[in-house]
């Protein structure tokens, strides 16, 4: 594997409890890689952490072998885009001036006409550009997500004028959407992975990880349980201590949805 991000030995702590505690992990580009687990298991954390978004207090995460709180906040932007649990916004912007964010100082030679084409193209691929010129704030939690997921593909578009090798992270990217958005983003998200991204996601949907995910990452009670493709983490075993599920046969029966986003 030839990998771009490291963890070694990752832990983060608050007051007296290890949210996250001893992982090691490694990516490389072009894979989609799915962090599943129960709630509060420390997923959101892990990927804060994986991001430069929060400091490990034990531990540490390299890119290309430079440690990532060497890396200056400029370039890590061109390197990595972060789609948040949740993204509120007090000003009234319009949905493309949000779009349009995720180009704001990213890009090499860009001009201003450019960094808008670059939006509105995010926003048409996250189906949301004919509500371009709407207040965001008057927006559904789903297209409200839509938005975002457009921003960070803005996001690494513009940043692709600097970097070749990039992450794009996403945390529950589609909990608020329809199924077809669902199935949508995370196509566009697989697309990415085959081009050559990084991507590192959390989902709460083992049968849609399974089927979209090239490897998972189980953690629970901020502890890496398992690692590797969708076959070999999901055993009924683990199903059954970490998630409080029993399946009688296949860990994941076949399901209709696979179908469409083969
Ligand atoms: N700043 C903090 N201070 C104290 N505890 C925290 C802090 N941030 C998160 N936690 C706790 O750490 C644990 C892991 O949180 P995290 O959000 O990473 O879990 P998660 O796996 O993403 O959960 P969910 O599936 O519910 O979104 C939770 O028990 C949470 O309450």
């Amino acid at each position: 594997m030839n990998t771009l991000l490291q963890a070694e030995g990752l832990s983060y702590g608050s007051g007296d409890r290890m949210l996250i505690d001893g992982i090691d992990l490694a990516f490389a580009g072009g894979s989609f890689t799915v962090i599943i687990g129960p709630n509060g298991a420390g997923k959101s954390t892990l990927l804060r952490l994986l991001s430069g978004e929060l400091h490990p207090s034990r531990g540490t995460v390299r890119w290309n072998g430079e440690s990532l709180n060497a890396i200056p906040a400029w370039r890590l932007a061109h390197r990595r885009a972060v789609m948040p649990q949740a993204s509120d916004l007090t000003f009234p912007f319009t949905v493309l001036e949000v779009a349009s964010l995720g180009t704001q100082g990213i890009g090499r030679g860009l001009s201003r006409g450019d960094r808008r084409r670059l939006a509105h193209e995010a926003l048409e691929q996250a189906d949301v550009a004919h509500l371009a010129q709407r207040n965001y704030q008057t927006l559904s939690g789903g297209e409200r997500q839509r938005v975002h997921f457009a921003r960070v593909l803005a996001q690494l578009t513009a940043g692709r004028t600097l970097e070749t090798q990039q992450i794009l992270f996403l945390d529950e990217p589609i909990a608020s959407l329809d199924l077809k958005h669902q199935l949508a983003l995370l196509q566009t998200a697989r697309t990415l992975a085959r081009d050559g991204l990084c991507v590192i996601a959390v989902l709460h949907d083992l049968q849609l990880s399974a089927d979209l995910a090239d490897d998972l990452v189980l953690l629970e009670r901020g502890r890496l349980i398992g690692r590797g493709t969708p076959g070999a983490v999901l055993t009924p075993t683990r199903l059954a201590e970490v998630f409080g599920v029993t399946l009688n046969a296949s860990p994941l029966p076949p399901s209709p949805w696979r179908l469409a986003v083969a």
